[in-house]
């Protein structure tokens, strides 16, 4: 946590420092007041002289050039939370967007979503409110001890040991805090990834008559955040408070009585007694103040774990290699292949194909033998475990990530549309979105049957099309995605079941779509569909063992029982090939 503070805090060090020496003006300015009060009461019983006039102007004085100074130094410490705060969500975002797949995969994204949040608890909450104060309240002590040693030593030892017993029982019951605190932490970001799944698929709840069901689970979540927060709260204010009120009032109690028997015996004079009871529960702030930081560090650590993960959990691997872009056709080729997904014992085994640029490939096989596994390792989403996969000549580890899918157009089998305008969304991602012209646009739209849909919105390509692309069928959201991976004008298309939401007329056109374009790209398409196999240049089959046969489509279909199969149940592929 140290070397994490002083990542975030080492920037600020100028603020801080300058804030930190007029706080401690200020503290020091405050201590000394019970000092002035002592010294005006002590002058009291006395004849006037100038040194009375002297500790009325500064007991007048005294407060208002603290609050001056406090106002002040609020402008340079309460903003240094909220930067580190700002900076922190920022790393943490931007750390989320590079994290290896396999983080993401397992991840729900509420639970990431509140890491973010949580986020806000450890600069403003922490640094702000509990790290800053709690520095103040040590000077603030080192101050109030060295005068109350020079007005009274054992009255002191006194004040001192009702501090440090306080200070040892939050210290042990503290230890209780953390672990309930790392409960209500964990709760929070369960309840955060249910809660976003829950609220992403409202229709499907709908549909299933699944609210009841859910309206409970999310009861019991909110009983369960609730029970954690009492006992928290519990806990904690026992801790902070608690304790603190008992022995403060002891110490008063103590400060009364053994000032009076000091009174007495002439040792001490009333003008201290006043001061020493003006510090005691200055004392006690301060003690508080450190109790809160104590608790607030605990707290805090619980808080951090998550984001330490995601800070700590391995980046997407990324090489270096930046091969030119320039060429418009790549090829591809899997080397002695293998590659199971974590905590899977069955994937792709010695995967051996080649596609030569400006090739049109299908892939075909079983439901779930790894179709879109392969286009997972061509997108360097995952890199193999055995052998290599190439593009243009270089292995996808090698490849700089960004460049490889600059290079890549795909239209996955599950579209994701934003909640931003048809433009934006179809210029998603393009790094010179700025250079393509409306024309342009205009020309993928009406290749990708996209007309009708600008028609209908009102505002056109600048309509937004709302949470979860509600303004388009599936049908249009998949011709959204056809529309955006050209527009991308890339050296490889793939195509992940294109037209699995298109009705047939529109399926026959958009593959069509394929061939006519002036598309010069290596193309893949994933099918179950086998209408246009005799058309590709090369059909990859992969079977259910994780190996994958290559060949032409009469060649397979004469010589590949699996393939046969295929064909022949595909209904419109087997009655036209
Ligand atoms: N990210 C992942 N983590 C773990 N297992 C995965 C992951 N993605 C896919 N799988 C599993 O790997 C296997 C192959 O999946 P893949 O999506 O490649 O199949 P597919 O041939 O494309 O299937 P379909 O035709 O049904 O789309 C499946 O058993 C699937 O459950």
């Amino acid at each position: 946590m140290k070397s994490f503070l002083v990542h975030y805090v080492r920037p600020l060090w100028l603020t801080i420092l300058i804030g930190l020496i007029l706080s401690i003006i200020g503290t020091l300015l405050s201590v000394a007041q019970p000092l002035v009060i002592r010294n005006l009461i002590n002058s009291l019983s006395k004849e006037y002289s100038s040194s009375l006039l002297l500790n009325v102007v500064l007991l007048i004085s005294i407060p208002i050039l603290a609050t001056v100074i406090s106002y002040v130094q609020t402008f340079f410490l309460s903003g240094v939370g909220q930067k580190i705060t700002q900076k922190l969500r920022g790393d943490l975002f931007n750390r989320m967007l590079g994290l290896h797949t396999e983080y993401l995969d397992k991840t729900p994204p509420g639970k990431m979503y509140q890491s973010i949040q949580d986020s806000i608890i450890v600069g403003e909450g922490y640094i702000d409110r509990e790290l800053v104060p709690a520095i103040l309240s040590f000077f603030t002590l080192l101050f109030i001890f060295a005068s109350m040693f020079w007005m009274d030593i054992s009255l002191s030892l006194v004040i001192m040991a009702c501090g440090l017993i306080t200070v040892l029982l939050t210290a042990l019951t503290g230890a209780r805090v953390k672990s309930v605190e790392k409960k209500y932490v964990d709760i929070r970001s369960e309840s955060a990834g249910y809660l976003q799944e829950s609220l992403e698929n409202i229709r499907t709840i709908r549909l299933f008559g699944g609210g009841d069901k859910e309206f409970k689970v999310w009861k019991d979540w909110l009983a369960l955040d609730r029970l954690y927060w009492m006992k928290r709260r519990l806990i904690g204010d026992f801790n902070e408070k608690g304790i603190l009120i008992l022995f403060q009032s002891l110490c008063l109690s103590i400060v009364i009585i053994y000032g009076y028997i000091k009174i007495r015996h002439g040792v001490l004079n009333i003008g201290s007694i006043v001061a020493f009871l003006a510090y005691v529960p200055m004392v006690f702030q301060s003690v508080s103040s450190l109790q809160r930081v104590q608790l607030g560090t605990k707290r805090v650590k619980v808080v951090l774990d998550p984001i330490y993960s995601i800070f700590n959990n391995p980046a997407e691997n990324s090489g270096t290699l930046k091969p030119s872009l320039e060429q418009k056709e790549m090829g591809i080729r899997f080397d002695h292949v293998d590659f199971n997904y974590p905590n899977r014992s069955e994937g792709l085994t010695n995967v051996n194909f080649s596609l030569a640029p400006g090739s049109t490939t299908l892939i075909v096989g079983p439901s779930g033998v790894g179709k879109s596994t392969i286009i997972d390792l061509i997108t360097g989403l995952y890199d193999p475990l055995k052998g290599k996969v190439e593009i243009a000549g270089c292995a996808t580890v090698e490849w700089n990530k960004k460049l490889l899918r600059q290079a890549i157009g795909i239209v996955p089998q599950n579209v994701v549309i934003w909640n931003r305008t048809l433009r934006e969304n179809l210029l998603y991602g393009l790094s010179s979105a700025e250079q393509i012209t409306d024309e342009r646009i205009n020309e993928i739209i009406h290749k990708t049957h996209l007309d009708s849909l600008v028609k209908k919105l009102p505002k056109g390509l600048d309509e937004k099309l709302g949470p979860n692309a509600i303004q388009a069928s599936g049908g249009e959201r998949q011709r959204i995605a056809l529309a955006r991976a050209l527009l991308r004008s890339p050296s490889i298309l793939i195509f992940d079941e294109v037209t699995s939401a298109l009705d047939p007329i529109l399926t026959e056109e958009i593959i069509e779509l394929i061939w006519i374009q002036e598309i010069t790209s290596t193309k893949l398409i994933v099918s179950h569909r086998l209408t246009f196999a005799s058309r590709v240049d090369q059909i990859l089959v992969v079977n259910p063992d994780g190996t994958v046969t290559a060949g032409r489509h009469t060649d397979l279909k004469n010589n590949h029982n699996l393939y046969r199969k295929l064909v022949m149940a595909d209904q419109f592929g087997g009655s036209r090939a």
